[in-house]
């Protein structure tokens, strides 16, 4: 892979780099690049990494991660596209930019994977999905997802499913935390010290994540488990429908995907 450039470090490039660094990657071979230079020093400090600007790291590196918000793309590509050269990888995590887009601006022929990571690869329980671009080959998409098994897991979708992966797990972790906050406010509503609810939510929803993994049985059969007839499970269940709570989940989620796929033409 030689030395990996991540362009922007906000919070996904940060999470990657120092899932990079964990992994045992060595930070000779790490550039980061930022807009922020107070940040920069920070990294620098943090992680021992090489930081420099915008077209000396893409001169520098083999490979090129680019992980700024899909508005500030452009202007990265306008000043990164003169220095990628043919045996170059990049690597774009941002939501709703298509392989079409990058290829357009970088020299023809350029290899590029759409990669739609998300924040748990802090604790390496990333998922992240890759897409390849129209001239990469397999070691190409190999190499991406090596990159981004550094902090979690990978699969491979098409790329006209990345609007629903940015809707289900880029933005997932959001819907979670979510969840979880309402929950601790219902503890403390119920007069729970808040440091008790908060033990009390977090422990469940690791010990149902951890039961669906491991269990393998369907969330329907393992809720069914936990709703005894007549009981309290029920009373609140019959609560989540009548707010329609599912829908609106699901309704959510269609709302990200669009987002994704308006973000994909530009859209501020
Ligand atoms: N935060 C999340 O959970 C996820 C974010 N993403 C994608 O990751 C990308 C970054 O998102 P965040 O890290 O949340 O945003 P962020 O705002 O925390 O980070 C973006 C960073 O890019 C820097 N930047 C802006 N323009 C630049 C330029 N021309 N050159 C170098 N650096 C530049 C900014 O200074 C900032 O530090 C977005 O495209 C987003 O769609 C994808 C999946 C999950
Ligand atoms: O909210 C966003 O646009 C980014 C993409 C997926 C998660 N965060």
């Amino acid at each position: 892979m030689g030395t990996v450039a991540i362009f922007g470090a906000g919070v996904m490039g940060e999470t990657l780099l120092s899932g990079l660094v964990r992994a045992g990657r060595s930070a000779d071979d790490l550039i980061v690049t930022d807009r922020r230079p107070e940040h920069l020093a920070e990294l620098r400090e943090r992680y021992g990494v090489r930081t420099m600007g915008n077209a000396e790291a893409a001169a520098a590196a083999d490979t090129l991660v680019l992980v700024v918000k899909p508005q500030d793309m452009g202007a990265l590509l306008e000043e990164i596209s003169d220095h990628v050269a043919e045996h170059n990888l990049v690597v774009s995590l941002a939501a709703g930019i298509t392989t079409e887009f990058l290829e357009s601006r970088l020299p023809g022929g350029s290899s590029v994977v759409r990669v739609m990571p998300n924040t748990p690869a802090l604790v390496d329980q990333g998922m992240a999905a890759v897409s390849p671009g129209k001239h990469c080959d397999a070691s190409h998409l190999a190499e991406a997802a090596e990159l981004m098994r550094s902090c979690g897991k990978v699969v491979e979708v098409a790329e006209k499913h990345q609007d629903a992966v940015t809707a289900i797990s880029g933005s997932g972790p959001a819907y979670i935390f979510y969840v979880v906050e309402a929950m601790i406010e219902a503890g403390v509503l119920l007069g729970l010290p808040r440091a008790t609810s908060t033990e009390l939510v977090v422990q469940t929803l690791y010990g149902a994540a951890t039961m669906i993994k491991e269990t393998k049985q369907h969330p329907t059969v393992l809720r069914e488990q936990v709703t005894s007839p007549g009981g309290t499970t029920a009373a609140a269940l019959r609560q989540l429908d009548d707010h329609k709570v599912r829908a609106a989940f699901i309704t959510a989620m269609e709302a990200a995907a669009e987002r994704s796929h308006q973000l994909a033409s530009g859209n501020d």
